[in-house]
């Protein structure tokens, strides 16, 4: 189960950032190596007291490791044929890293696993950035020598995900009168991505995009919408409009009532909690409009069930004569020139060799 992680508690703030400013997958710096320590020590304070506000730390490794127990159990029953399933969670930036999760899946002799991504939706500063960290290790062979791979590298259009969000989305619906529910906007929001990712030619925004649609296909278009981005970090141009700025705009066009969907991370964490629920929508209901979230897919028995459903598909994909990626995992953006990008992509190809 890969992800980004968040620090579980707050002491663990400055680490997670610095392993986050090091990834020249994510942010490329340069003298990255002396500028991510002073970035992150000069950002923990701050970033500290959000994780702060939200309990004392992100729920992300409880969540995950919730999610993959309950996949795995799901998936003995769904694939009897590659039980039994263990899941291991392996974060880019916080505990447990992926080199411990390496020793842990060698120890165990673990001899056949599937990279399963956790975000639905593929960027090469998130998914990507995690691949090619298990391509990195497990070439030196740090999960052991006798491992094969296979990915599951996006789903964010899958039947199951669109459910359990859909109903989510229904849930906070149902807080509005049903005389003016249907007015109701629902504002997804996803993290943002810098343009010159964009301009690379990443799959994210047009991967986000999808879902959307196929949201608003299950909820048979019962409700105005717009897709904004949030999260936006530093001086450089980000995707939007900004989600803040989208709140400001509905309340300036007599917008009253919005249910705002967090749409590209399946777990709660500080953008949910912190600048979702007690940034943006305390200045919306300043400005007037009654706004509601919809939940993070965190415990969703209907979000498990749908991620064991993407595993098993992906298992019986194999034994039908399916290659160890998709088809759309070997393409490299346009732009890309992140050599690492390339080697990553042929040696999942050839099933982790
Ligand atoms: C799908 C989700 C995400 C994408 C895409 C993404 C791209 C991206 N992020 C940064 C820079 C930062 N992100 C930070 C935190 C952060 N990012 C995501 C998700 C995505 N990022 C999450 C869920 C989190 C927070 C974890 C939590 O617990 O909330 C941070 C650190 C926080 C801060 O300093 O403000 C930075 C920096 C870039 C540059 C980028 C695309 C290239
Ligand atoms: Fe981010
Ligand atoms: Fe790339």
């Amino acid at each position: 189960m890969l992800n980004m992680g968040g620090p579980s508690t707050v002491e663990e703030t400055h680490d997670f950032l610095k392993n986050l400013f090091s990834d020249n997958d994510l942010i490329p710096l340069p003298f990255q190596s002396i500028l991510a320590p002073y970035i992150a020590r000069r950002r923990t304070p701050m970033i500290e007291k959000q994780y702060a506000a939200i309990g004392g730390g992100s729920p992300i490794l409880k969540y995950s490791e919730k999610q993959g127990h309950g996949m795995a159990k799901l998936l003995d029953e769904l694939h009897p044929d590659t039980a039994p399933h263990k899941s291991y969670v392996a974060f880019r930036y916080a505990r447990p890293l992926t080199e411990q999760t390496a020793r842990e899946m060698k120890a165990d002799g673990v001899t056949r696993a599937v990279a399963f991504t956790q975000y639905p939706q593929y960027s090469c500063s998130t998914t990507g950035s995690s691949l090619n960290e298990i391509f990195r290790r497990g070439k030196a062979g740090e999960f052991g020598q006798d491992i094969s791979w296979s990915v599951i590298d996006r789903w964010g259009t899958h039947p199951g995900f669109i459910e359990a969000v859909a109903q989510n989305i229904e849930s906070a619906l149902a807080k509005f009168p049903a005389s003016t529910r249907s007015e109701t906007v629902v504002l997804f929001s996803a993290h943002s991505l810098p343009l010159s990712v964009v301009n690379r030619g990443d799959p994210y925004v047009l991967e986000v995009s999808a879902s959307v649609s196929a949201v608003m296909q299950r909820l048979g278009q019962s409700n105005p919408y717009r897709l904004v981005w949030q999260s936006k970090v530093g001086p450089s141009r980000w995707m939007g409009p900004q989600t803040s700025e989208s709140l400001k705009g509905l309340a300036r066009l007599g917008r009253k009532q919005v249910v705002l969907v967090p749409i590209a991370f399946t777990s709660d964490h500080i953008e949910t909690l912190y600048e979702l629920d007690l940034e943006y929508m305390k200045e919306a209901r300043e400005l007037g409009i009654e706004i509601h979230r919809s939940e993070s897919l965190n415990e969703s028995p209907v979000f498990i069930r749908a991620l064991a459903d993407i595993a098993a598909e992906h298992l019986r994909g194999l034994s039908s004569g399916s290659g160890p990626t998709s088809i759309q995992l070997g393409l490299r953006c346009p732009g890309c020139v992140n050599t690492t990008c390339g080697q990553q992509k042929s040696w999942f190809a050839r099933g982790g060799s």
